[in-house]
């Protein structure tokens, strides 16, 4: 391939180099001005950046922000996704030169992120999408997002999962988590080294038990079973990913279900008030779940983000982040209480004001009892590539209407002599600094990190990472230790949400914990929202004592966040049934596919009142059964949680079992199925006609035309089978172990994959972008053109002509539709 220039309608020349040029030179249409004089007077002496560096940060904020994106799942995995970018596609985009003959810069990778998994490149997203040259690597990043191998995310949005220090078998919640990018980045962390785990234990037994694990790998010789021991390498942790916003909520179950986790359970809660999860009972008490890792990634104005989101330039105001400073301070201090002693609370935004920052720190630390409980961690030597800046120990406050506050002190008098004892609009006591001498003051909050745009090209960024050292009771928001009368503040919405007694649904308490935090046991279903786009809304409140009002009786009050509306709530959720082990369906699969008995079979769950398998089996960790089974009734909106692993489907016959593995489950399944129902795939080219070919035919000979696998898949048994591939010979291509559900019927094969799945894959291993081959559609349409209207064959079927988007054709009832299934998603 030769140079490439850009041609189109963006077409501008210049820009392009890495942090060199205004706005890339890409964008065509007319720019917002980014220009916000307030914001930038009100940044300018906050940082107090030195006068050159000022003007990096300025020049940073208004350059587009580079296209960046993770290599996810299993590392093995992702690494060879990797060398597909860096062996087939950097190549080209070397090749693409600017209209002024600089070449573009090709993606490089994040110089802080482990592994180089993640990369970016200066080229904008939109360009990339839009412009000719780039086609090819833009339907790689497409078609690898689309099956959960890459992930578009902004690079400091990778950080703080990495400062969490998730190992396998930890119980980790993420308070905050739609869209998800880093819920993601934490489950794979969960599942680390599940594969070669897996893989090692089921060796010990594959003898005895009659199966075949293939050639051991390195990664098998290399992995620690200690990592996670208790469940046969199976990955044992925990992911809660919850989120207030129910339709963002099933933004999040999207994004996760693509990992196909057992270990994950989403659900839709207020983090202030998440609710206590209900563990079995321990000699009599109750137990209740307490967290390894919290990240509390929170709500903010996120004027870090204005490369990103241009129009903040616009929408700024004065004040931004002070609505969100409450809401952000009781989000930490529930994250804290809910926290095992040791264990480590990420705080994260994307806003670079203290007030929702370094103030949410140190007010949450604060109401936890102080530095002896709760330390901040010095992450000095944590990702060293990462340019950062120590979180501030000074600051001021503007209001919304651009007042700058030096202290509370000020407020307070202000209130009290010139405003009738009114603060000015959501300014509360702990978004100051400590003052000198008091308790707290000496909290290292320098060891908070911030991240500039101009350091190393990025968003803006803040990341604390706190550490429980021991049980406390939080102490409640009212208790506060200012001067200034506060015993309004129930009345002003600022009681105590995580400890009220109304938010209690149980008399149950927390009996893992010390009496003096029994009461941490929050529940759900609790009438206050803390919704702050809502408080944004709120009027400014005068409140008197006594409804009188002598200036000396007139008590200074906060305005703070209320409730007045509902929720983003969502329809009631399916509930979660699990199946007795001794069901006749659980038993009809062990004995179709010859599961081994050690493959758990308490861990079935089906989403319906009835609690009989319907349409699809789920599979869940022990861990999540117990929970889900604990908590049943308990008000607790759990949105999504299991694996799908067998989907009913019509069979052929009574000897055929109506469950099919779905792709989904079958990683986990795979390697218990008896050799009787497996076929071992060797060969590049198989593997290929299966991929590009739905149905395509066995019968009349035609199974010589699977190569390797055609007299085992002739003789197989009809039905559901898993196909191992195990690549032969030393095509990096064609290297990687996979296991596919793969159905046999009468006529014909088909792999039960869904069509983006199939075209990642022919595109991964085969650079083939050409379209799926419907065989059993093609056939269909002979026979429909057989004028005689005799239907002499019967494998279109109607599941085939739904894939293709077509309706049954009239007149096809004679037709004895076969048993193909279509793969769900298919459809
Ligand atoms: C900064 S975003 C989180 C981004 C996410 N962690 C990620 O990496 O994709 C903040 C999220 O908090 C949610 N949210 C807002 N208020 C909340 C509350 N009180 N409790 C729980 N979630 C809340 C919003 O719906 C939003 O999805």
């Amino acid at each position: 391939m030769g140079k490439k220039n850009f041609r189109g309608k963006g077409r501008r020349g210049g820009g392009g180099g890495r942090g060199s040029h205004a706005n890339g030179g890409w964008r065509d249409y007319p720019a917002i001005a980014k220009e916000h004089e307030n914001f930038q007077n009100y940044y300018d002496s906050l940082l107090q950046l030195p006068e050159e560096e000022k003007k990096e940060f300025w020049d940073a904020l208004r350059r587009d922000l580079p296209n960046s994106f993770r290599f996810a799942g299993s590392k093995g995995h992702a690494l060879s996704v990797k060398r597909h970018l860096q062996t087939r596609y950097i190549p080209e985009i070397v090749k693409i030169e600017h209209q002024d003959g600089r070449p573009v810069e090709p993606p490089q990778p994040v110089p802080w992120y482990p592994d180089e998994l993640a990369w970016w490149m200066t080229t904008p997203k939109n360009v990339v999408r839009k412009f000719p040259p780039f086609a090819a690597f833009q339907k790689f990043l497409v078609s690898e997002t689309s099956v959960g191998n890459i992930s578009r995310q902004e690079v400091v949005s990778m950080i703080p999962p990495l400062l969490m220090d998730v190992r396998p078998g930890h119980v980790v919640l993420d308070m905050c988590a739609a869209p998800g990018s880093k819920a993601a980045q934490l489950l794979e962390m969960i599942h680390q080294g599940e594969e070669a785990r897996v893989k090692k234990v089921l060796r010990t037994f594959a003898e005895e038990d009659g199966l075949v694990v293939g050639k051991e790998t390195q990664d098998e010789i290399d992995v620690d079973l200690d990592a996670d021991p208790s469940d046969a390498g199976r990955a044992t942790g925990l992911l809660i990913a919850n989120d207030s916003d129910y339709k963002r909520g099933h933004m999040l179950v999207h994004q996760l279900k693509r990992l196909s986790s057992p270990n994950l359970i989403v659900t839709n809660h207020d983090a202030v008030q998440f609710p206590s999860i209900k563990l079995p009972s321990e000699a009599g008490k109750n137990v209740y779940l307490k967290f390894d890792r919290i990240l509390a990634d929170v709500p903010c104005s996120g004027d870090g983000t204005l490369r990103k989101n241009v129009n903040l330039w616009k929408e700024w105001q004065p004040g931004s982040g002070l609505g969100l400073h409450l809401t952000q301070v009781r989000i930490l201090v529930r994250a804290l209480q809910m926290l095992k002693v040791g264990g480590r609370v990420v705080y994260s935004t994307c806003s670079m004001n203290p007030v929702e920052n370094e103030a949410v720190v140190a007010a949450a630390i604060a109401r936890c009892g102080g530095k002896e409980n709760v330390e901040i961690v010095d992450c000095s030597n944590e990702l060293p590539n990462l340019k950062r800046r120590p979180g501030m120990k000074s600051w001021k406050i503007i209001d919304k209407t651009s007042r700058v506050w030096n202290s509370w002190e000020d407020v307070e008098k202000f209130a009290k002599e010139e405003n009738e004892g009114v603060v000015p609009g959501k300014v509360v006591q702990t978004m100051f600094p400590l003052p000198e001498g008091s308790d707290g003051f000496d909290l290292p909050l320098e060891r908070c990190m911030r991240v500039y745009p101009h350091l190393q090209d990025t968003g803006g960024f803040f990341i604390t990472v706190l550490e429980k050292k021991t049980d406390f009771k939080a102490r409640p928001e009212n208790e506060s230790k200012s001067t200034v009368t506060l015993n309004q503040t129930k009345a002003s919405g600022q009681a105590d949400v995580v400890l009220d007694e109304e938010s209690k649904p149980t008399a149950e308490t927390e009996q893992t914990q010390k009496p003096a935090e029994s009461d941490e046991a929050a529940a759900p279903g609790s009438k206050r929202s803390l919704d702050t786009s809502e408080a944004e809304e709120l009027p400014a409140k005068k409140l008197k004592a006594g409804g009188e009002s002598s200036e000396a009786a007139t008590p200074v009050v906060q305005q703070t966040e209320t409730n007045n509306k509902p929720k983003k709530n969502g329809p009631t959720e399916e509930p979660f049934k699990y199946l007795d082990p001794s069901h006749p369906v659980i038993q009809n699969i062990k004995e179709f596919y010859k599961l081994s008995t050690r493959f758990p079979d308490d861990r079935y769950m089906v989403r319906n009142e009835m609690g009989e398998p319907a349409k699809g089996i789920y599979y869940t960790t022990q861990r999540i059964r117990d929970i889900l089974t604990e908590n049943e009734g308990r008000g607790i909106k759990f949105v999504h949680g299991g694996v799908r692993m067998y989907m009913k489907q019509d069979a052929p016959s009574a000897e055929v079992c109506r469950w099919r593995i779905q792709a989904e489950g079958m990683p986990i399944v795979q390697g218990y199925v008896g050799e009787p129902r497996v076929v071992h795939l060797t060969s590049k080219e198989t593997f290929h006609k299966l991929l590009i070919e739905m149905f395509p035919r066995i019968a009349d000979d035609q199974w010589k035309n699977f190569n390797e696998i055609g007299e085992r898949v002739r003789d197989i048994g009809m039905g559901c089978t898993v196909l191992r591939i195990e690549p032969e010979g030393d095509d990096p291509d064609f290297s990687e172990s996979m296991a596919l559900p793969l159905w046999k019927s009468i006529q014909s094969l088909n792999l039960m994959l869904p069509k983006e799945d199939r075209a990642a894959m022919l595109l991964r291993v085969y650079n083939d972008t050409s379209p799926l081959i419907n065989i059993g559609l093609q056939k269909d349409q002979k026979n429909k053109a057989n004028a005689n209207g005799k239907v002499e064959e019967t494998e279109a079927t109607e599941g085939a002509a739904k894939e293709n988007g077509e309706e049954k054709p009239a007149g096809d009832d004679n037709a004895a539709v076969e048993d193909l299934p279509t793969p769900e998603g298919m459809e």
